[in-house]
């Protein structure tokens, strides 16, 4: 089922939580909706759910326009953070429950119902849990009981509001994984709520970026990270270094650095901005380094080791990601100096940091 969404608006009294909003959601796509605590994400996933009415606009969910239609006219499934199942109820009678409260003429039979209980719990890979009860699960066994009973009805559409967000890191991970397998192998549209930008980046086609109630971008993980449009996407998507630099006479200039940008008026002061990892680094001088910086500090974590350099050009320490081969290579040492030089930058002007040149 496709989403489309035109120029839809909501405020909350005098607060403006969602300004007009366009969107489109393929059929078949995993969508993050994705931003910081209170960017009003949530709100437009309970408005295309049919929980909360928007102020103006329009919601077209498979070429029907479905603004005025009742949640159970809309055919969606949820699924929480806090998802309560039934404490009183066993894991199966949690999932049958959306078809037992069907009405007369739509539900399934007792058989029907049963049977589709096991399919389901065989697609959550729980079927041995059918006569527990809820506390005696663990977390991410009620989250995928949970998303059985979203799944219960065959929604065409399946939204999930942090799903997992109470869970522990290492559960959390595994439950993203599955999730994505069984979101492909049910064929069904799913938009995703998450302040947390690796669960998007690992989980959606498209992420849509949020930030003050509208939508900054859409793009793959990969676009966003590469091409972001604003300051706001590029310091919330991973982590970065922010240097100063000037724009003269079609060139950016960081330091003794040098790059053409011919669409470029001058500038005293432009923000640049450069990721960990897109760092030249080397004992030996560099063609068109910033400069040299000594290395104040290193610390291993997981698979990266990580040198932080004191840079004249940044109120921090600039962050330089090397592999862990290039490091038994080099063997960086605390005091030592060396050059180093982006590899790639995005540059937004001071002081209204607006996308200058990308
Ligand atoms: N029923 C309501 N009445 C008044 N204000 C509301 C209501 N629901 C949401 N808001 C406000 O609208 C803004 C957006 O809320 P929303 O829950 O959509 O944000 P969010 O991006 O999902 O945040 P979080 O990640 O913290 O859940 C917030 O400032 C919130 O306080």
């Amino acid at each position: 089922m496709s989403i489309q969404i035109k120029n839809l608006n909501k405020s909350f009294g005098d607060f403006h939580a969602l300004h007009d909003i366009n969107l489109n959601v393929p059929t078949g796509s995993l969508t993050a909706l994705l931003g910081p605590s209170g960017c009003g994400k949530t709100t437009l996933l309970r408005i295309i759910a049919g929980l909360e009415n928007a102020d103006n606009g329009e919601i077209w969910l498979e070429n029907q326009e479905v603004s005025q239609r009742h949640v159970r006219e809309r055919k969606v499934g949820f699924m929480f953070q806090h998802y309560a199942l039934f404490r009183h109820m066993n894991v199966a009678d949690n999932i049958a429950f959306g078809l037992t409260v069907l009405p007369r003429s739509q539900r399934p039979s007792k058989d029907e119902i049963q049977h589709k209980v096991n399919e389901l719990l065989k697609l959550v890979q729980l079927p041995h849990l059918a006569k527990s009860y809820p506390s005696q699960l663990s977390g991410g066994q009620r989250q995928r009981i949970a998303l059985a009973r979203a799944l219960a009805t065959q929604p065409k559409l399946l939204l999930l509001d942090e799903p997992f967000g109470a869970l522990d890191a290492k559960v959390r991970k595994e439950l993203r994984a599955w999730l994505r397998d069984i979101h492909h192998e049910l064929n069904i549209t799913s938009v995703l709520v998450t302040h947390d930008q690796e669960e998007a980046l690992e989980m959606a086609d498209e992420i849509v970026v949020m930030n003050h109630g509208k939508i900054e971008q859409i793009g793959s993980g990969a676009a966003l990270y590469e091409n972001p449009q604003s300051v706001f996407v590029t310091e919330f998507l991973g982590e970065v270094n922010v240097l100063q630099g000037e724009i003269f006479s079609g060139s950016l200039k960081i330091g003794d650095y040098q790059e053409t940008r011919e669409s470029a008026s001058n500038q005293p002061q432009v923000r640049v901005y450069v990721r960990p990892h897109e760092w030249q680094i080397s004992r030996e001088p560099v063609d068109n380094a910033i400069g040299q910086a000594e290395i104040v500090s290193q610390h291993i974590w997981g698979a990266t080791v990580r040198l932080a350099v004191a840079s004249p050009h940044s109120e921090q320490p600039v962050q330089i990601v090397v592999s862990p081969h290039e490091q038994r290579v080099a063997q960086w040492q605390v005091g030592e100096k060396l050059w180093y030089k982006p590899t790639q930058t995005q540059v937004f002007r001071l002081p209204e940091m607006v996308e200058y040149v990308i």
